[in-house]
């Protein structure tokens, strides 16, 4: 055989022999040895003794896959994926349709004698001979007509045709003969060769049978009401996408189903017929229309956070999303539009481009993981001063007034990983405020003159949506002094966010905050730095609240530390940032990972791997080091001497 044959042939032999295909391959890849094979004879490559004996053995295995009873190794459901796939195919017998509708059904003499009969309260015998429907070409006039006289037939039909009754009632007249009828189990259909069957409701006649009385007429209904009733009760047509129409036309249309809502048009010209993706329209029209602005839920904005494209995974795990919108996102986008344009165009914004206007609202407020003031250990006075002037004035912002009014912006500095980060959470969380979290590239745009749009359409929407609380991290990134060569675009960025900072609480009754956060202060622009009147220095851990850190995070963990064991951790972390503690202790609580030998830690259980010891914190602090040197801590102690407000 050629090269390339022998390749395609090693690849199928590996797909079969992997172990890791699933019997379909499996049983493809002998098909396609199988083929190869008679190939190859057939093509004089092969022998007639060789051809002979390996289609033995690769049909041999090939029937063993198809036969096998073992759901994992064998094809024995193989048929019924294949009439899974037969059943949606559509085909011309979907566009059969039965002749067997309530028009049809309604004119037979027999019917309409009956309908009389039961608005009438008379039972009426009705001659077999009279029964006689067609459906398609077949008659089932005999197959109805033996037991369906009298009272029994009566009985049937004001269960189906005659006015709503409460299931009670019904059992009431146990003793009638039309009580046999009305317990029979539902379901059951023509087919079952039960005569009355026939007019018995559909599997799920939900819309029929349990609908409240309101929505079906009070009255005793004269024969137009009958046929209103009956057009729900009956099922016009075998269509299989009407069908599954019809079941679905219980309660949450109100029983307005197709067949039911339209009196006595035509259930056959399709009615409120929809197709899966005119529904799909609608479901989105619904979803949108109902949903509540952003940033206007009161309370719920509490706790509302998002970082403008900050913190969006994106990797290569996260979900594709096509950059080709499809129909249907297209459709929805736009009727999503027409249906909040008039919501989002608060008379302050009009001026604004909406689509700025949407991208802010709908990026900068999201619900974020709870963060409360007791999980940031240590940084007492930050906390208190922060409580003051964000938290208290947002509450009372009545006694919070003149001179006590709060700060137009503060700046939370110092060392990486001391948790300023944090401290924005937790403001988003505790603070009652609309939440806006911005990073500085977001507000930096390609296009020339978007990034000042985007910060006066930020300022613009916290003044509509008040208090409110612009957190702004990394904010030197945004802020740091203009200089000669810069861009001209940054340059505008930062003139206009100045502008706003100073215009943002112009009033005395407006309450917008702005908290920057940085780990180099030194680079803040000094106009900026005037702003953000309130500058907390945010140090590193003092020994409390190292000692806070570790016993934080060790409660969640199986671990065997003394108090003195902790001590002696907390004073050998002298130097450490609360992430440094929190890395170091990761780094701990994979000891008694490490301490499992390789060969078990696929089968051991969670409760057999050991407590964490002091131990593993001892191996742990040999790789975890503070991550600020006491150089850079001299900066930021001497920068918050100059120009930070603590004591
Ligand atoms: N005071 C603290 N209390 C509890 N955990 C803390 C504290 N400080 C830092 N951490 C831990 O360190 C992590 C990083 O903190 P955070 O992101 O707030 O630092 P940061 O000051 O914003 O750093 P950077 O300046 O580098 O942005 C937090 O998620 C938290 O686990
Ligand atoms: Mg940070």
């Amino acid at each position: 055989m050629s090269g390339a044959h022998l390749d395609e042939w090693q690849r199928r032999s590996f797909d079969i022999s992997s172990g890791n295909s699933t019997p379909e391959q499996t049983a493809d890849a002998y098909r396609a040895h199988i083929l190869s094979i008679q190939y190859a004879w057939a093509s004089s490559q092969l022998s007639q003794a060789g051809k002979d004996s390996l289609l033995r053995t690769y049909s041999e295995r090939y029937a063993a896959v198809l036969d096998s009873d073992d759901p994992r190794t064998g094809l024995n459901n193989y048929a019924e994926s294949a009439l899974h796939l037969a059943r949606s195919q559509r085909n011309y017998s979907d566009k059969w349709e039965s002749s067997l509708i309530v028009e049809s059904v309604l004119q037979l003499p027999c019917v309409q004698k009956m309908i009389q009969a039961s608005t009438g309260g008379e039972s009426f015998p009705v001659a077999p001979a009279d029964v006689n429907i067609t459906v398609g070409q077949e008659s089932r006039g005999s197959s109805l007509s033996a037991p369906f006289t009298g009272v029994r037939s009566e009985a049937v039909l004001f269960k189906t045709l005659g006015p709503p009754q409460p299931k009670s009632e019904v059992n009431n007249t146990a003793s009638t003969p039309a009580n046999i009828s009305a317990e029979r189990p539902r379901g059951s259909d023509v087919s079952s060769g039960n005569p009355n069957s026939f007019f018995q409701p559909p599997a799920r006649p939900k819309s029929l049978f349990s609908h409240p009385s309101s929505a079906l007429p009070q009255v005793n209904p004269g024969p137009a009401a009958s046929t209103q009733n009956c057009q729900s009760s009956f099922f016009p047509t075998s269509n299989p996408s009407k069908r599954k129409n019809f079941y679905n036309s219980d309660g949450g249309d109100g029983g307005r189903g197709q067949h039911g809502g339209h009196g006595g048009a035509d259930p056959r010209a399709g009615g409120n017929f929809k197709t899966a993706r005119e529904q799909f329209t609608v479901d989105q029209q619904k979803k949108y229309s109902h949903q509540p602005q952003r940033g206007q839920t009161g309370g719920m904005a509490a706790t509302v956070k998002k970082s403008l494209g900050a913190n969006r995974p994106r990797g290569a795990f996260s979900k594709f999303v096509s950059p080709i919108p499809r129909q249907e996102e297209e459709e929805s986008v736009a009727s999503r539009n027409s249906n909040q344009e008039p919501q989002i165009l608060d008379e302050r914004l009009k001026n604004f481009e909406p689509k700025i206007i949407e991208l802010i609202m709908s990026e900068i407020m999201d619900h974020g993981p709870p963060v409360a003031w007791d999980d940031i250990a240590g940084l007492d006075f930050a906390k208190t001063t922060i409580k003051e002037i964000v938290v208290w004035p947002m509450l009372r912002p009545d006694i919070f007034t003149g001179l006590r009014g709060p700060p137009k912006g503060i700046l939370l500095f110092g060392p990486p990983g001391t948790g300023k980060t944090l401290i924005g959470k937790c403001i988003a969380c505790q603070s009652g405020a609309t939440f806006f979290s911005i990073s500085a590239s977001s507000l930096t745009s390609k296009w020339v003159g978007e990034g000042e749009k985007m910060v006066r359409v930020l300022f613009a929407i916290a003044h509509c949506h008040q208090p409110a609380v612009i957190f702004i991290d990394e904010i030197d990134s945004l802020l740091s002094q203009r200089t000669d060569g810069e861009h001209d675009s940054s340059r505008r960025i930062k003139t206009e966010f100045l502008v706003q900072l100073d215009g943002a609480a112009t009033a005395a009754e407006d309450r917008i905050l702005v908290v920057g956060a940085t780990n180099r202060p030194q680079e803040i622009d000094e106009a900026a730095r005037r702003r953000l009147a309130k500058r907390l220095y945010i140090p590193l851990p003092e020994a409390a609240a190292r000692h806070q850190i570790v016993t934080n995070l060790m409660a969640q963990e199986n671990n065997q530390l003394r108090e003195q064991e902790l001590e002696s951790v907390v004073t050998s972390t002298e130097g450490f940032s609360g992430a440094d503690m929190t890395q170091l202790c990761r780094e701990a609580a994979l000891g008694p990972i490490r301490s499992i030998q390789l060969s078990d830690i696929a089968t051991i259980t969670a409760d057999q791997v050991r407590p964490i010891l002091f131990s593993d914190f001892q191996d742990a602090l040999k790789t975890v080091r503070p991550s600020v040197s006491t150089k850079d801590l001299e900066l930021y102690e001497e920068w918050n001497k100059t120009f930070g407000c603590g004591r």
